[in-house]
């Protein structure tokens, strides 16, 4: 799978130190965690939305905003997708599935 992820946090990373005026990321962090707290709200809310307007296009577009403020988030809190990739293998691999199971899915 794509390593999109791995690259926006790198991205997400060098903006801490970005003139606000710049770029949207660095205007996010400028602003606060409140600030990007309150943008997932309305990332999740509009998701909800789009989900029950049952448009896929939107769907993905929305979800898309949503992970991306949510790399925000965990970039401002000093951490990265690394770690919550890690998590959700974990989780996975509790799941009793074998390797050669995980490969037919
Ligand atoms: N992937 C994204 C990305 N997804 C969404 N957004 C921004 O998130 C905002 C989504 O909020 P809304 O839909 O509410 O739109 P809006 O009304 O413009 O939002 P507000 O200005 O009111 O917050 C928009 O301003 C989008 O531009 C993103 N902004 C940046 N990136 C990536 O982050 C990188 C760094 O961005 P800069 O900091 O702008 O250089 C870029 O190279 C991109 O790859």
């Amino acid at each position: 799978m794509s390593d999109i992820l791995e690259r926006l946090s790198v991205i997400l990373e060098e903006r801490k130190a970005a003139d606000p005026e710049s770029s949207y990321v660095a205007k996010l962090y400028a602003k606060g965690l409140d600030a990007i707290l309150k943008k997932i709200g309305e990332e999740a809310t509009e998701t909800v939305m789009a989900a029950k307007d049952g448009v896929p296009e939107k769907i993905v577009y929305e979800v898309a905003d949503l992970w991306f403020h949510t790399l925000v988030l965990l970039a401002q809190q000093g951490l990265g997708p690394e770690q919550v990739l890690a998590e959700l293998d974990r989780r996975f691999g509790l799941s009793g599935l074998d390797e050669k199971t995980r490969r037919v899915q």
